[in-house]
């Protein structure tokens, strides 16, 4: 008899985080470890204390949330300097700074509580860590960047690729025996098993390409350029639009379709030197998350397809999935995606 059980992949993921040093040690073990210990230890993790489930990690993932769907708030003042007034009447000013102190407190809080449980000596303000002095914005800084960069568009993406895998059962058959093929019945997934999935792949290439996590991708132009015939001053904000790019029919053959295949003989990636694929940016301000990522996100979809089969709940139909989406800086789906999952 098969075990059946539905799965929220909204709470299937979410990454972890230790002081500084810490991380290295994170990197080493996520690399290593199968699904389910990962899965333990980031949450143990993250806070230091027994999981996300409490008070304080409720409390983080809401802050992090409102803070990307925050981030897309029209600032008027920010487009047009003579009207910042608005934002004053509005109360964009006044909310933009209750949450920068929220998270301010919180973080306070939390690296209190890591300093008291761990061996850190905490001189005048400064954390010695690797003969790396770091002071506690630096701290903070780094945690903003690893959560608010890292988490929800990482954990977007990989509910966007289960969300078409859902809708395309022969792809994700395919990408399954792929997977199995590779790993047979091992637990440990290798850096060389991971370079033999080439249909994985170019599965996550597709992904990126359809459902880029940031569409939008906003820059400020630091000297007077022109593009295009357009004269762009120095101090203008551009954006970048990703998703338009990815699904542009002068590079893409077929766009609106989700065809993994399109990347099997290609040399096309998403590393920023291809700029018909710019999901992590390009140039040095490109994402400097972009392989901690790729391996995060190769290691979550090798392992669950490896251990389970998946079917939507009440045998629904995958053409008919739910793709609304939600809005934020990092774009994700509206609604929680059901799923059932089959241990092999
Ligand atoms: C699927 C996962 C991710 C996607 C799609 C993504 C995408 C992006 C994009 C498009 C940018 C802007 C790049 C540009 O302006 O050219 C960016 C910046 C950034 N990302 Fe990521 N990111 C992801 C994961 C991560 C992770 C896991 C981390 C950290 C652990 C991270 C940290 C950052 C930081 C700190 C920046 C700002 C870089 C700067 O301004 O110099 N990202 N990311």
């Amino acid at each position: 008899a098969r075990e059946c059980k539905t799965h929220d992949l909204d709470l299937a993921y979410r990454p972890k985080l230790e002081i500084v040093e810490q991380l290295y040690n994170d990197m080493k073990s996520l690399i290593s470890s199968p699904y389910g210990e990962y899965w333990r230890q980031a949450r143990n993790h993250a806070f230091g204390r027994k999981n996300i489930e409490t008070e304080a990690g409720k409390k983080f993932v809401r802050l992090i949330s409102e803070g990307q769907e925050f981030l897309t708030n029209l600032s008027i003042g920010g487009f047009v300097p003579w009207l910042s007034w608005i934002n004053i009447l509005n109360g964009l000013n006044y909310r933009t700074d209750m949450m920068l102190k929220q998270g301010d407190k919180f973080l306070d809080e939390l690296i209190q509580e890591h300093l008291s449980k761990t061996r850190h000596e905490s001189k005048e303000n400064l954390l010695d860590i690797a003969g790396v002095s770091i002071d506690m914005d630096g701290i903070k800084g780094l945690i903003k960047d690893v959560f608010g960069a890292g988490t929800d568009t990482t954990s977007a993406f990989l509910k966007w690729t289960m969300t078409e895998l859902l809708k395309h059962p022969t792809i994700m058959k395919k990408l399954q025996s792929e997977v199995r093929g590779i790993l047979h019945d091992k637990l440990d997934i290798t850096f060389d098993d991971r370079e033999k999935m080439h249909y994985l792949k170019a599965v996550i290439k597709e992904t990126f390409r359809y459902h880029p996590p940031v569409p939008l991708i906003p820059r400020e132009a630091g000297r007077d350029v022109k593009i295009m015939g357009y004269d762009i001053a120095a101090g203008t904000m551009v954006i970048i639009n990703a998703l338009a790019i990815g699904r542009d029919p002068l590079f893409w053959d077929e766009p609106e379709k989700f065809k993994p295949e399109r990347f099997l003989n290609s040399s096309i990636d998403f590393k920023g030197l291809h700029f018909q694929h710019i999901p992590f940016g390009s140039g040095r301000r490109s994402c400097p998350g972009i392989d901690f990522a790729t391996a995060l996100i190769e290691l979550v979809l090798a392992n669950i397809l490896h251990k389970f089969d998946w079917e939507l709940p009440d045998g629904a139909k995958g053409e008919n999935l739910d793709t609304t989406e939600l809005r934020g800086l990092a774009v994700g789906r509206k609604n929680p995606l059901l799923a059932v999952a089959i241990p092999q």
